[in-house]
């Protein structure tokens, strides 16, 4: 299957599942902070067995495309933890997933499961927007002295913020799908109304300031 392919096939499986859910009149509050007329939960593709299998598989190629000398899997919590663990158990590799932040009580880790210094890590998130959540995730790993590969996602909004600050911390990155390919699928299938759309488009050229 061809990139474009696999784009297309990801983003008619999540609209299949009703994973991208739109709400102009009430918009929906981000991790970054930032309102947007469109929330895509990556979450509901775990409760299809068709779509999290074809989701893993897809990962798992990547990871083993770009960065065959991987030793272990971290997922970044919570959404990126399943599909991790799912893509780690399928390349049979070491599995732990990273926090936000450190735990405030118990063993107040940030990183959950075993990871040693030079481990070569690759990250697995569900879904990129400015890439704050992704970014400290690797900064946690590099830390804990892990030598960060690159990370491979579900979806990305396709940010210039969120590139900027990959390639300033020096995180490469693969996601299946996008938003482009998100609304061209979202189209052919009348996901979408005339007027929906348009908002959809404004709404990505200056997300930051959009409806505040
Ligand atoms: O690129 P960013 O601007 O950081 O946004 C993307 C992040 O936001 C969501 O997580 P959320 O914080 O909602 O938490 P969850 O994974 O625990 O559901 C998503 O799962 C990504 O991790
Ligand atoms: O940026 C976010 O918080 C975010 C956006 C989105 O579409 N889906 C999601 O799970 N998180």
């Amino acid at each position: 299957m061809t990139q474009a392919t696999l784009a297309q096939t990801v983003a008619s499986m999540l609209l299949d599942v009703k994973a991208v859910r739109l709400s102009p009149d009430k918009p929906f509050k981000w991790a970054s902070g930032w309102n947007s007329p469109i929330y895509c939960d990556n979450r509901i593709t775990l409760s299809h067995a068709k779509v999290r299998t074809a989701i893993r598989d897809g990962l798992a190629a990547a990871v083993k495309a770009y960065w065959p000398e991987v030793d272990i899997i971290a997922g970044v919590a919570t959404a990126g933890i399943a599909q991790g663990a799912l893509v780690a158990d399928f390349l049979d590799l070491p599995f732990c997933y990273v926090r936000p932040e450190p735990k405030k009580h118990g063993m107040g880790n940030q990183i959950e499961g075993e990871i040693k210094a030079g481990q070569k890590v690759v990250l697995v998130e569900d879904l990129v927007s400015t890439g704050g959540s992704s970014l400290k995730a690797a900064e946690a790993l590099r830390d804990a002295g892990a030598n960060v590969l690159g990370m491979v996602a579900i979806f990305t909004y396709g940010f210039n913020v969120a590139s900027q600050n990959f390639a300033e911390k020096g995180l490469k990155f693969y996601t299946l799908s996008d938003y482009e390919t998100l609304l061209e699928e979202a189209k052919k299938k009348n996901y979408v109304t005339e007027s929906q759309m348009i908002t959809l488009q404004e709404w990505r050229h200056d997300p930051a300031n959009w409806n505040i």
